[in-house]
């Protein structure tokens, strides 16, 4: 017995010669909203159909609330979708549509005008009844996807990208109502997005995938801090590597021995051996900088080669003496440090991870 809503384990999907999904794993709790995060085409959409059931896995099982739906026809998994082309009937009133799905389970009269009445009022859609989709603005019609979804009940609800075609201040709105209406009805969601900020604000947990394979499987904050691979660093949030061989410093923590000769203290999330080529990962936000001479630990030095005002950050691009190109992003306390300046950079040792090449570790 477990208490997952979606249990995926070990799934693949191939098309002849191409391996879409690649023997991916993940859970998703009662009541959790999970997304899938990574770049167009690796494997995203599949692996979401294979658990609706409209593509049937190479290999693998599915279970959802504890029952093997693997091999199920996709109306036997009681699962609702959300679409991104949200696929509304046009000659359909927004009430006929949002009820169409209950008339198809042959629902009385009575309880389909409730269920309607109920799903558009916690969508914000009450008076919208007797509208045709034309007549709807893209943000109201992806409320009445999320309606027709909802007026089933399904014990899990199945997003693909749904709000990618709506321009970026309504996309920003309905994140929001979705994320609330999502918490109060304690709905398990598994969502679908390429869009990093918003799997990172909508979800307690992300799987990042990546060429059809997992990545990282993650609360938002662990993935942004921890990421366990580049790949998962340079996704999600901008971050500088510098590439060096691991050292173990006193007291047995890890250093970074950059190219220039230079030794850093890092901290390591994953055991690496000293000797082994890997990156050292440090976010433009975790810096300091300034134009007056600093001594110690963790300092670097170099020049200032472009520097960007944008209001409330202030952005650097400096080749460090050593060569590399570092990115800083400041809060706009300081003076303006102009193209060109000496700067010295302090990282926190904390503020410094160490990930293995890949390949290596
Ligand atoms: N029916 C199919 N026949 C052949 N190849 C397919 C089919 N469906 C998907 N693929 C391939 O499988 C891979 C994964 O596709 P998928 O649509 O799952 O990616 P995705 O991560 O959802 O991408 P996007 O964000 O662009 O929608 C791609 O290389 C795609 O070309």
């Amino acid at each position: 017995m477990s208490d997952d809503a979606i249990q995926v384990s070990g799934v693949v999907k191939r098309y002849g010669a191409t391996t879409a999904v690649d023997n991916v794993s993940f859970n998703v709790a009662q009541g959790e909203f999970v997304s899938l995060l990574g770049p167009s085409g690796c494997g995203k959409t599949t692996t979401l159909r294979m658990i609706a059931g409209f593509v049937e896995p190479t290999a693998g099982a599915l279970r959802v609330n504890d029952r093997d739906v693997t091999h199920l026809p996709p109306e036997k998994r009681e699962l609702g979708f959300v679409f991104q082309n949200y696929a509304l009937w046009p000659h359909m009133t927004v009430a006929e549509n949002v009820g169409f799905g209950l008339k198809l389970r042959r629902k009385s009269r009575t309880f389909i005008r409730e269920k309607i009445a109920e799903s558009l009022s916690v969508t914000g859609l009450s008076g919208y009844e007797d509208r045709l989709p034309r007549q709807l603005s893209g943000g109201q019609q992806q409320r009445v996807a999320l309606a027709r979804a909802l007026a089933l009940e399904p014990q899990v609800l199945l997003m693909d990208e749904p709000l990618s075609n709506l321009d970026r201040a309504l996309r920003v709105t309905m994140r929001r109502e979705l994320k609330e209406l999502q918490a109060r009805m304690k709905m398990t969601t598994l969502y679908v997005t390429h869009d990093q900020e918003e799997a990172l604000s909508l979800s307690n947990r992300v799987v990042i995938m990546n060429k059809g394979r997992v990545e990282q499987v993650a609360a938002p904050y662990e993935l942004y801090e921890n990421p366990a691979t580049s790949f998962v660093a340079d996704f999600v949030g901008i971050t500088n590597f510098l590439e060096g061989s691991a050292v173990g410093v006193d007291g047995g923590s890890m250093g970074v021995r950059l190219r220039s000769g230079q030794v850093l203290r890092a901290v390591a999330k994953t055991a690496v051996t000293p000797g082994a080529e890997v990156r050292a990962l440090i976010r433009p936000e975790r810096v300091t900088l300034t134009t007056k001479p600093v001594d110690g630990e963790n300092v670097l030095s170099g020049q200032v080669i472009l520097s960007e005002y944008f209001g409330a950050v202030l952005r650097y691009s400096v080749r460090l003496d050593g060569g590399e190109i570092l990115r800083a992003e400041v809060h706009n306390f300081d003076n303006f440090v102009e193209t060109g300046a000496k700067v010295w950079i302090c990282v926190l040792p904390e503020h410094l991870r160490i990930i293995p090449q890949e390949g290596q570790g």
